[in-house]
């Protein structure tokens, strides 16, 4: 049974005019979240942008944030390190890095939609050192080794 997980969350701008991230269709994979800052990102540039809200996510949970393919599709607009990785642990504003590859200036404006966060859960590893690893039917190969 599908059951969403509870995440606190905690707003850092005090206007009170962002909404909460939220899911703009039942069957979202991810939340929209809003620049909480007007910022402008020449064409090749990068720009950080705030969204004003931080967030305690459960152990075990990660939130991962996502360009938005309308932004990507009509603007050039992506994430150079997407997915980002929001860790449980962190308790700061949660923030975009959006890089325009596109031809014009993008302009934000406070409130607009920049991006999507998708909760997500994940398994920590414990690692153990061995000499030697089992044997695969891949082996090293990698990197295109089984062609096009
Ligand atoms: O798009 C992102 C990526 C990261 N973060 C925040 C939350 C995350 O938990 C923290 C650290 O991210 P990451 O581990 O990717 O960055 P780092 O360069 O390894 O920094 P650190 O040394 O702080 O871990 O920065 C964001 O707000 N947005
Ligand atoms: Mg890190």
């Amino acid at each position: 049974m599908f059951e969403p997980i509870d995440i606190a969350v905690k707003r850092l701008d005090h206007a009170g005019d962002l909404p909460l991230p939220c899911y703009e269709t039942s069957g979202s994979a991810g939340m929209d979240v809003r620049a909480a800052e007007a910022l402008n990102i020449a064409p090749g540039n990068r720009g950080l942008a705030g969204t004003g809200f931080a967030f305690a996510i459960p152990e075990g949970y990660e939130i991962q944030v996502r360009p938005r393919s309308g932004l990507a599709l009509k603007n050039g607009i992506s994430i150079p390190n997407t997915p980002g990785t929001i860790d449980s642990d962190y308790r700061g504003e949660l923030k975009v890095i959006l890089i325009n590859h596109g031809e014009d200036d993008f302009i934000i404006e406070r409130g607009d939609r920049i991006a999507q966060i998708v909760v997500a859960p994940v398994q920590q590893g414990l690692l153990f050192e061995v000499a030697d690893l089992d044997e695969t039917q891949r082996g090293s190969g990698g990197f295109g080794s089984t062609g096009v």
